[in-house]
């Protein structure tokens, strides 16, 4: 069997007040190693061997550190949740970002809702800022392709996993390029949480891949996923505090192409932070730096000892899978 690290690991639960992929509150545990902080937050509906690239991916931030970066500063848009189109206005005026993601065909919501909220986005940008969306593998087909036709009057930049299956989005992409405009199509679920990362490739099924450093293992493992899929890379955050944004900033700032904004404008989605420097985005853009948390705001934000005791569990049962890969599990 494998140990438990040295220092200290301790719950954060902090609430995020628009509900986000259902998210009404945002867990995780946190230690610190001699390389620095790392965050271990997979969502609840991860479980076994799926937990595993996540402890990885903290075990490299708190042990190993990161590959030098290539850049100080990190292009990042904001992020709309499925709110109203006032609250969707003034969440992008108030980031100062130039790209903004926004969420459509969220549960409860109809396309008229998704039209809306993309009218006062594009509004709140002007036409030269970018409009790209984000479904989250709602749709089938042909809802796809009727979605992404009439939100494309806002001019996408591109539409973030519009379907769910592989298959779908390959599919997707030959309809829209055989009518109308070929709005490229963004791959993330079917990266993340796929059995086989690179079908997108072999399907001809993504424009742009978009990765996130924890389930995929890490920076390192993250940047080899973008050597291998040979695609624009969107770097994109699980929601994470500061600390776990730091990791997707240290990938975005690796890469040695950065053709879009990243998704990791996301500390505005939680109600707090537990660093002693939050990573806000200044004028749309984050800086590469390390972070470190603020002991007491972390004391402010710690779970309860129940809810602590089952993530400890979870971790220990996380390290005992993953306890055959010879670095300290
Ligand atoms: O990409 C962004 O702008 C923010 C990150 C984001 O959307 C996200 C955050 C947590 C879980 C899933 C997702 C997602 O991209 O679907
Ligand atoms: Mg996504």
């Amino acid at each position: 069997m494998t140990s438990e690290p040295a220092y200290a690991v301790r719950g954060y639960s902090v609430a995020v007040p628009v509900r986000f992929r259902g998210l009404t509150a945002r867990q995780g545990l946190l230690w610190r190693g001699p390389a620095g902080w790392a965050e271990w937050s997979p969502f609840l509906d991860y479980s076994g061997a799926e937990l595993v690239p996540w402890l990885r991916a903290a075990d490299e931030a708190a042990e190993v550190g990161w590959p030098a970066p290539v850049r100080t500063h990190v292009p990042v848009n904001c992020t709309v949740p499925a709110v109203g189109p006032e609250q969707a206005h003034a969440i992008v005026t108030a980031s100062g970002c130039r790209t903004a993601k926004v969420k459509v065909a969220d549960p409860g919501q109809t396309l008229a809702d998704d039209l809306a909220r993309c009218e006062a986005v594009r509004d709140a940008l002007g036409p030269d800022g970018r409009l790209r969306v984000d479904a989250n593998g709602a749709w089938d087909l042909d809802a796809a392709e009727r979605a992404v036709r009439a939100l494309d009057r806002f001019d996408l930049e591109y539409v973030e996993q519009p379907c769910a299956a592989v298959e779908d989005l390959a599919a997707l992409r030959v309809r829209l390029a055989h009518a109308g405009r070929p709005v490229p199509v963004a791959a993330d679920e079917s990266i993340r949480r796929a059995e086989d990362p690179y079908r997108v490739v072999a399907l001809d099924a993504a424009d742009v891949a978009v990765l996130k450093v924890a389930p995929l293992g890490g920076v390192r493992a993250a940047l080899e996923v973008a050597e291998r899929i040979g695609l624009p890379v969107v770097v994109s955050s699980a929601l994470e505090t500061s600390v776990g944004l730091a990791a997707g900033v240290a990938l975005a700032a690796a890469l040695p192409e950065l053709p879009y904004a990243c998704g990791l404008a996301t500390l505005g989605l939680l109600a707090d932070d537990v660093a002693t420097e939050p990573l806000r985005a200044v004028d749309g853009m984050l800086p590469v730096r390390p972070v470190a948390v603020d002991e007491e705001r972390l004391a402010r934000h710690r779970m309860s000892d129940a809810d602590e005791g089952r993530w400890r569990e979870r971790l220990a049962v996380t390290r005992s899978l993953d306890a055959g890969r010879g670095a300290r599990g």
